[in-house]
């Protein structure tokens, strides 16, 4: 397949996509072609692989670490460049389509959205590993991947870069259209009826399951709480909300970006130590992290877009949190009163767990053809910028 900067061609790209929440790799197949009002773009397959115990526990060391060897962080880089391999090998094997590109994400273990002073000057950061090598060899088509730089250098904050997946699939003439993933640090993307690129707005709202999933595991020894089955036996700790609330983050204007640097183990220590202060009950613990989560998601959209929508609002869920049943609760108690039709991005074409990684397959496509595909309204870049670099077979 050879690269052409002028010619749109139709092709088969798998996205692959592991998130913050370390909890596996998202595999979605596209058909991505050409159409008279933009690109189309058509879901043929998606397989989620989980980590295994070990990677996971590596890759959520590797995140929080204040302290972790080259050695090791060299080792977990190529384990893994085997875990996407081994991943697109199984969707493959599952779904055996003509594929023709690949977008990685990597994985994600650090990322400092704002510039600050380091070595004599102000950096922003951001690094996403896996050895990308294991994967064009397993695959035998181009991959590209370190996706976010390219728009840090212009500006930006690398993040969100889901955003032009949202407009070239969810945009709506005549309907204003929140998209909202569920990960584990949430994101948004608002868009007014009708809206151009321009007039996107995107940031990233705080945690979204990274605190379910910190608290639940420490309290009940569980990855996360299926369904929202423990949060919904639990009484939200009202004073503990309001009090993990006062974090800066959430004040703050957008364009911003969040990660385990602001709401990993240290914010959900001195959360559960709140929680533990206020009750006994452990299930408390697991609905106020929850409630903190729809609150933040209920402010963000008060705050930052609210006066930009008219009309008729879909709010559109996706990412794992789409799952949690007690989640959707508080999130539609949050937003129904602010005019938001809530549902998930499945009622208009897309199964919840299947965005982001599609998104990387967009964006790969782009990056294929040259074009490029940071969304400056969303990341702050001031300009735009063919993004990621390409590892050929
Ligand atoms: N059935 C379920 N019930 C409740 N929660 C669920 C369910 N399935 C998944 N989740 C939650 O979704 C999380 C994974 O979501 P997802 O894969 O969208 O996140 P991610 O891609 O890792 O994160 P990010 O989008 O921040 O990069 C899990 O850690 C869990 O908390
Ligand atoms: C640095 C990084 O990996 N950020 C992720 C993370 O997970 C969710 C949220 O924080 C989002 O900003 C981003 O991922 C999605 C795919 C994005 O860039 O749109």
């Amino acid at each position: 397949m050879t690269r052409n900067a002028t010619i749109l061609r139709p092709m088969n790209v798998a996205g692959m996509m592991s998130g913050t929440s370390a909890d596996g790799i998202d595999v979605a197949i596209v058909r991505i072609a050409p159409g008279a009002k933009g690109l189309r773009m058509k879901l043929l397959a998606h397989h989620a692989v989980p980590f295994s115990t070990s990677v996971r526990a590596a890759v959520l060391a590797a995140m929080d670490a204040g302290n972790i060897s080259t050695a090791e962080l060299a080792r977990l880089n190529w384990r893994l460049g085997i875990a996407y391999a081994d991943a697109i090998k199984a969707t493959l094997a599952e779904y055996p389509v003509k594929l023709q590109l690949i977008g990685c994400h990597g994985q994600t273990i650090y990322h400092q959205g704002v510039p600050a002073k380091y070595a004599g000057v102000k950096l922003a950061c951001t690094w996403q590993i896996g050895e990308m090598a294991m994967l064009a060899a397993a695959s035998g088509v181009p991959v590209v991947s370190n996706f976010r730089p390219a728009d840090m250098v212009a500006g930006g904050q690398g993040a969100p870069l889901v955003s032009l997946l949202d407009f070239v699939m969810f945009r709506h003439a005549g309907r204003g259209r929140v998209l909202q993933n569920l990960g584990g640090i949430g994101n948004l993307t608002a868009m007014p009826a009708g809206a151009s690129l321009n007039d996107l707005i995107a940031f990233d709202t705080g945690p979204a399951n990274m605190l379910i999933d910190a608290v639940t595991q420490s309290l009940f020894g569980k990855p996360f709480d299926r369904r929202g089955a423990i949060a919904a036996r639990g009484m939200v700790l009202e004073a503990v909300v309001v009090s993990a609330l006062k974090h800066p983050f959430f004040g703050r204007k957008p364009p911003k970006s969040a990660g385990r640097e602001e709401f990993g183990s240290s914010f959900a220590a001195q959360f559960l130590k709140q929680c533990k202060a206020a009750s006994r009950r452990p299930e408390d613990a697991v609905a106020t992290a929850t409630a903190l989560t729809a609150r933040s998601i209920g402010l963000a959209y008060c705050r930052f877009v609210q006066d930009r929508m008219e009309g008729a609002v879909d709010y559109l869920l996706s990412g794992g949190g789409a799952h949690n049943a007690t989640l959707v609760e508080m999130l539609s108690s949050e937003l129904d009163p602010l005019g938001c039709k809530l549902g998930t991005t499945e009622d208009a074409g897309l199964p919840a767990q299947t965005k982001e990684a599609a998104a990387f397959g967009l964006l790969a496509y782009e990056t294929w053809h040259r074009r490029p595909g940071n969304v400056p309204a969303a990341t702050g870049a001031v300009r735009s910028a063919i993004l990621g670099e390409i590892t050929y077979a």
